[in-house]
């Protein structure tokens, strides 16, 4: 049973001022499967962060339906559907992290929305932080950081609860090669012991390193879907 099954996905926007319509994804039928390592790719603008988005429940379709474990999420309550998104770990685009608050109080908020009674909130945030690489930043401001650190932090958030998926969305963009490398590397690991990773990636070289499944947009539909893949294969 597919993980993840989307069919017939559309998302459509309206476009200010002129209140035109912009198909952004447009009848994807895709299947991912638990332990899947994929990397969406394709040029600004082909639909990669909304695909990311409608995979992993963060938003509702126009059109078609999205299953988890073969049950149809697009058709639930925003409440029930908000339960089911608890398998994800995401790490949006845009950087998300709230500025006034510590590392730690960005975490906690996250890390209590599955207690765990083993291990205090700190202990626990303190583990994901030194998983993804950063010593003690418990009590410092995202401002502190550099933007390298502040990714990893989002990372950290992302992976605090164990999700079974984690969806990514340029993680890596604007890192220096060692960083993203070191990331990479990580995710592997992650990856390899059992979590589903759906990651958006401009990074060619990266992609065409790791030789996992490559799936190309081009206007909002999928050209590629190709299993140990490079960058910009459509065959
Ligand atoms: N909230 C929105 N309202 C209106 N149009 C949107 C919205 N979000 C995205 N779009 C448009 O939908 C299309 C797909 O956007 P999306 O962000 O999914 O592409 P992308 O492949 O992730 O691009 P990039 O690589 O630049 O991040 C683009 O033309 C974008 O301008």
């Amino acid at each position: 049973m597919p993980q993840i099954r989307l069919e017939g996905v559309g998302k459509d926007y309206l476009q200010e001022p002129d209140r035109r319509i912009l198909h952004a994804v447009r009848e994807i039928d895709l299947t991912i499967e638990q332990g899947d390592f994929v990397f969406i790719t394709g040029s600004s603008g082909a639909g990669k962060s909304t695909l990311l988005q409608l995979l992993s429940c963060e938003m509702q379709p126009t059109h078609g339906a999205v299953y988890l474990n073969n049950i149809n999420v697009t058709a639930m309550s925003r409440r029930q559907r908000e339960r089911r998104r608890m398998c994800f770990g995401y790490v949006p685009q845009l950087p998300t992290l709230v500025r006034k608050r510590t590392i730690e109080q960005n975490l906690s908020a996250v890390a209590a929305l599955r207690p765990d009674r083993s291990q205090s909130l700190t202990a626990r945030i303190q583990k994901a932080l030194r998983l993804v690489g950063l010593g003690d930043v418990l009590q410092r401001y995202p401002v502190e950081l550099s933007q390298g650190e502040c990714r990893r932090v989002e990372l950290a958030r992302a992976i605090i609860n164990n999700p079974e998926v984690l969806v990514l969305d340029e993680l890596t963009a604007n890192l220096d090669e060692d960083t993203a490398w070191d990331l990479f590397l990580f995710l592997s690991e992650v990856n390899h012991l059992g979590t589903t990773i759906v990651m958006a990636s401009h990074a060619k070289n990266f992609v065409n390193l790791m030789r996992r499944r490559v799936i190309t947009l081009v206007d909002g539909r999928i050209l590629g879907d190709v299993q140990k893949g490079r960058y910009g294969d459509v065959v």
